[in-house]
């Protein structure tokens, strides 16, 4: 093995320290770069450097140049042989190193020899005896016999001789040269020495700074850990005597509740003290009312025992007493069981009993509710008895009041009148008399008397109250036909349709159709139907058909009836006043299509609407049909007169015709005549069945109170008056009949001016409707 270690002190001579190197060239220090390796021809001993012997003064000195080296030299010996030593057990045998060892070792061997005779005595102690060291020079050596050569072999410039056996030269002619080859790798190798040596120094130097700055940085470090320390204890401390200061108050507080409980223990114990001593005087006077106590009861026992004995003797007594009583009482007893007995057998038979009874009660009962029953039919048949007498009396009232009445409303003067002379009133009423009516036509006043007159005070309530009665017939199954007659704009529709607030004639009509209806209704079944029609220019139209320019006809019933019809004509059944609204809607709604200017078109044709009630007595089976006609006519005017032309004339003949028409029929039926010309128009043909026979019929004339419309309101209270004024007698009924031509409506009065327009400026197109519940004539309703 190859030792790691490349340069050996060689041991404590301390002159040698440092001159003696062996060094390994093929091994350079860390870090170095290795010297290249001469070629094996170039050298024969590879890796091995020669040992170099050095004086001390710096250079090589031969070996036995002068006294003082020798001197040196074999005093150097020992260590040099020590040295040897060590280098020959480093060596290993064979190499080139060995072979150097054992070069020196001879050459120093054939120093000796030669000095033998004179410094055997000086030889320091070796400690490789000789023996040895040709036994490693053998091995070392090879075939080179150390042992023949006798000291000879070879020897350096300080041998005197150098002689051997022949062939010995060559060798030592190679051994030379080697030697040369090894001092020249000394040479390298103290100067890699050397700057090993420098490199030592500079890491010295570093590792100096790195200690003193390591030393700085322990020092800082040093304070700081210190300076902390002594923070850290100051603070520490202080909190430590903040504690022992509390601690303190602590301790001085429990040391003042120790005492306060000391002085509270003395006074414990003297309050104890004071107890028992009181504790004593009471158990001492327990003790004398204890024995007080027990002197009182053995009295009171004495006492109780003798009022015992008292008692005893009393309860003896009355124990006698009742055993007497007993004997006395047990035959009560004995009777009592006897009736309890009794008792309990009529409870067992009292089902049986109650039975019986039920039966009987049923009995009773049965009789009473039978008795009820023949009463109730007997009420029945008084009630009915009553309604057909209340009926009877309803329809002499108003056979009375006359089955044809015409009454006159005087609507108030309004906006639309204008102002100045024109729009003053002309109107006055009696106020004594409620059917008279005065006018001043001209200046002169002309009076009126009819059924009935309102005045522009007059509320719709009132009006209607008027023709409440018919309305009432109409459920009992009576025709009734209520006409608006009148000039344009003097309130026809007011008084039949009126508006949502305050609705007039058709609306109550159906309202109290409807409360009848529902009043009559555990005895009757009801149905009520709505038609409305328009006849404008003598056409009849359906306003609720689906159809409503389709134009209608009026045919006799074909079941020989003789009745009339209106096939096609749209019949709606309503079962409330929203529903009556409704219809009248969809009325509204089908005119207004047809015609552009509907307040115009209104006012020239007549409205109608038929309500029809049906009803069924549920107990007898009767039937009654009752129908209802309100009709709202076209205004009667007399346009023709102003010489009107064209569809306007037309329409002036068509309304006069049927106005006129209306006038006969009614004169024929007050006259009771035998004819009465229904046909003559559309209108009264379609009321035919309204108008004859029991059918009441009431005629309301429409009056403008102003001025300007006087002698149109003289024409309608005229006409009213006559239509009122016919006798019922047949023959001055027939006499009064000439009067009532419909030429005569055209033509009546030629006195009188024809009226200008109507003062009702209502005709503005394209400003809207007003919704009129109940309402199938709106018009657009000026501001009131
Ligand atoms: N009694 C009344 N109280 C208050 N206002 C009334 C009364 N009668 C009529 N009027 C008003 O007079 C105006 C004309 O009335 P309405 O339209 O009813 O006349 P008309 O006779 O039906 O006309 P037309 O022939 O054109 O149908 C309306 O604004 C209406 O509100």
């Amino acid at each position: 093995m190859v030792p790691t270690r490349r340069t050996w002190n060689l041991g404590a001579t301390p002159s040698l320290r440092g001159l003696w190197r062996v060094g390994r060239a093929g091994e350079p220090e860390p870090g170095m770069a290795r010297p290249a390796p001469a070629s094996p021809a170039a050298r024969p001993f590879p890796h091995t450097g020669p040992g170099r012997l050095r004086t001390g003064r710096g250079k090589d000195t031969p070996a036995g140049s002068s006294e003082e080296d020798s001197g040196i030299r074999s005093a150097a010996r020992p260590a040099l042989a020590q040295c040897r030593a060590v280098s020959v057990d480093w060596a290993g045998p064979g190499s080139p190193h060995r072979l150097y060892l054992t070069l020196q070792a001879l050459q120093d061997k054939g120093c000796e020899s030669k000095s033998q005779g004179t410094k055997e005595e000086k030889l320091p102690k070796r400690q490789v005896p000789a023996p040895k060291r040709d036994r490693e020079a053998q091995e070392a050596g090879g075939a080179m016999n150390v042992e023949k050569t006798g000291g000879r072999l070879f020897g350096s410039g300080r041998c005197s001789s150098l002689s051997g056996p022949p062939g010995a030269a060559p060798m030592v002619h190679r051994m030379v040269e080697a030697m040369s080859q090894l001092q020249e790798e000394k040479a390298q190798l103290q100067e890699e020495l050397v700057a090993l040596r420098e490199r030592l120094a500079v890491r010295d130097s570093d590792q100096q700074a790195t200690s003193t700055q390591l030393q700085n940085q322990v020092e800082h470090l040093k304070e700081k850990l210190i300076s902390q320390a002594l923070n850290e204890s100051q603070a520490r401390n202080q909190h430590l005597q903040e504690q022992v200061a509390m601690q303190r108050q602590v301790l001085k507080e429990m040391e003042q509740q120790l005492q306060s409980s000391h002085q509270l223990t003395a006074q414990l114990r003297a309050q104890i003290a004071m107890y028992e001593s009181e504790l004593e005087r009471a158990h001492g006077q327990m003790l004398e009312e204890m024995q007080s106590l027990e002197e009182d009861k053995n009295r009171a026992i004495e006492e109780a025992f003798a009022r015992a004995q008292v008692e005893m003797k009393a309860v003896h007594e009355n124990l006698a007493g009742v055993r007497t009583n007993l004997l006395t009482l047990q035959p009560a007893l004995r009777t009592l069981t006897n009736d309890y007995n009794g008792l309990k057998r009529q409870v067992r038979g009292f089902p049986l009993l109650l039975q019986e009874a039920l039966k009987s009660v049923k009995a009773e009962i049965g009789q009473a509710i039978e008795e009820v029953n023949s009463n109730n039919q007997e009420l029945l048949r008084k009630y009915r008895r009553e309604l057909q007498l209340r009926k009877k009396c309803h329809n002499e009232l108003v056979r009375l009041k006359g089955n044809i009445r015409v009454i006159a409303r005087v609507r108030p003067v309004t906006k639309e009148d204008g102002e100045g002379p024109e729009a003053t009133n002309a109107v006055t009423f009696d106020p004594d008399d409620d059917s008279i009516i005065h006018l001043l036509h001209k200046g002169k006043p002309v009076s009126f008397e009819l059924d009935k007159v309102f005045s522009p005070r007059a509320s719709q309530q009132d009006v209607f109250q008027e023709v409440q009665a018919l309305i009432t017939s109409c459920i009992d199954g009576f025709n009734v036909c209520i006409f608006a007659y009148g000039q344009t704009g003097a309130g026809k529709t007011y008084t039949m349709e009126g508006t949502p607030e305050n609705p007039g004639i058709n609306q109550r009509a159906l309202q109290l159709l409807f409360a009848e209806v529902q009043e009559k209704a555990s005895d009757w079944e009801y149905t009520i139907t709505v038609s409305a029609a328009e006849i404008y220019n003598e056409v009849l139209r359906d306003l609720l058909g689906q159809e409503p320019q389709e134009k209608l006809e009026i045919r006799l019933c074909p079941n020989g009836s003789g009745q009339l019809y209106v096939p096609g004509l749209t019949e709606f059944q309503v079962q409330s006043v929203e529903d009556i609204n409704k219809v009248f809607e969809f009325g509204h709604t089908n005119r207004t299509t047809e015609f552009t200017n509907l307040n115009e078109h209104s006012s020239r044709s007549h409205a109608l609407l038929i309500v029809t009630v049906r009803g069924v007595d549920c107990s007898t089976g009767l039937r009654t049909t009752g129908k209802l006609n309100l009709v709202d006519l076209a205004g009667s005017e007399r346009v023709g007169k102003s010489g009107a032309e064209g569809s306007r004339l037309r329409e002036a003949q068509h309304i006069n015709k049927s106005l006129s028409a209306l006038g006969d029929v009614i004169a024929a039926l007050r006259s009771r005549q035998g004819h009465v010309p229904f046909r003559n128009s559309k209108l009264t043909y379609l009321l035919q069945d309204s108008l004859s026979g029991d059918s009441k019929t009431l005629m309301v004339v429409q009056v403008s109170p102003v001025e300007k419309n006087t002698s149109e309101t003289l024409y309608s209270l005229k006409f009213a008056e006559r239509v009122r004024s016919v006798e019922l007698g047949p023959g001055s009924r027939r006499a009064e009949l000439g009067s009532w031509s419909s030429q005569e409506h055209l033509e009546w009065e030629p006195a009188c001016q024809t009226p200008q327009p109507s003062a009702r400026a209502h005709s503005a197109p394209g400003s809207g409707t007003t919704s009129r519940p109940g309402s199938i004539r709106r018009k657009l309703q000026p501001s009131a």
